[in-house]
């Protein structure tokens, strides 16, 4: 219903309205122009950008989606298969359970690498590095900044790929193809090239890291990388449960985790 009057309070939106027969998103007839039309990674970079991606800013977006979906047992997966076992009944708790654990210590990172590239750039006075000696010289910079904080180099370092994680050079390589190998990204391999000097021992630029510099190149809102991670991983927590379902581990992890419980007496225990 539309009305005139003034005093009527007013909500604009861009994205999706309805009437008793039709169902508007993003300006078109979601029936009749989108569905069967428009795939689910375009329609999520649409809905965010307001602008649908390119052919090459698409492909990179969903191998983002892709390698972001899962990881095998990753805390998410863990938390979201242990909550199932609790609340069977919830699967939206379980899978919620499991994005709450996306952070800045695993999956999260993909937007904290993003911002802290971001703000690198930003914050850089004069034109961008034109050698790789001066993305290098300019990565060694974010380091120690970040060192003087007393944080970790979001993007840098993982539990299992010590020597490199394969994600890595591929997203780099489809971003490059594609023309989308933007400074996010370049200064992003300068701080694996300078991660030796910087940090003090080579670590591996993980799949995380990578995902957050790419879409950062696609000029997505640094402050929203972390809701694509969220968005790849809901896949992955869904597949999670459904093989929870077809074959359960959660009450094995509960019962090896309470099985093997030590009581420490408190009087004794020298932690503080
Ligand atoms: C990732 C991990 C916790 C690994 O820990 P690790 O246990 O292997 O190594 P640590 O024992 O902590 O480190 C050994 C020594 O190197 C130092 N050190 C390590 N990293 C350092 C660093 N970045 N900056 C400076 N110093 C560093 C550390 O201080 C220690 O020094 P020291 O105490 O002197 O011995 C650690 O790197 C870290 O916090 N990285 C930054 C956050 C980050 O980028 N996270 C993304 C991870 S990927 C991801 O999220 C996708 C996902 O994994 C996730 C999922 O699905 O859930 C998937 O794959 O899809």
């Amino acid at each position: 219903m539309t009305t005139t009057d003034p005093t009527t309070p007013r909500y604009p939106t861009s994205l999706g309205t309805s009437t008793a027969t039709e169902i508007n998103l993003l300006g078109h007839d979601l029936a009749g122009d989108l569905m069967g039309k428009v795939g689910f990674g375009e329609l999520a970079f649409w809905l965010v950008a307001m602008r649908r991606p390119s052919p090459g800013e698409l492909r990179v977006f969903e191998s983002v989606l892709v390698a972001l979906a899962d990881h095998g047992f990753t805390p998410t997966a863990i938390a979201a298969r242990v909550t199932y076992l609790s609340a069977p009944d919830s699967l939206q708790g379980a899978i919620a359970a499991g994005l709450l654990g996306g952070g800045s210590r695993f999956l999260g990172v993909t937007e904290d690498c993003g911002q802290f590239l971001h703000t690198a750039l930003d914050t850089h006075e004069g034109p961008l590095p034109a050698t790789e000696d001066e993305w290098d010289q300019m990565a060694l910079d974010a380091i120690a900044r970040q060192k003087k904080l007393g944080k970790h180099v979001p993007g840098l370092g993982h539990p299992n790929h010590k020597d490199g994680d394969p994600r890595t050079p591929v997203l780099i390589g489809i971003a490059t193809e594609e023309g989308l190998r933007g400074p996010h990204l370049q200064l992003f391999e300068a701080i694996g090239r300078m991660s030796e000097r910087g940090v003090g021992r080579a670590l591996p630029l993980n799949g995380a890291g990578v995902c957050g510099a790419a879409l950062a190149d696609l000029g997505l809102p640094v402050e929203l990388l972390r809701g694509f991670a969220l968005l790849a991983r809901c896949a992955g927590l869904l597949g999670q449960i459904a093989e929870e379902r077809r074959n359960p581990i959660a009450h094995d992890i509960y019962m090896s985790v309470d099985r093997n419980a030590v009581y420490v007496d408190p009087d004794t225990d020298p932690t503080p």
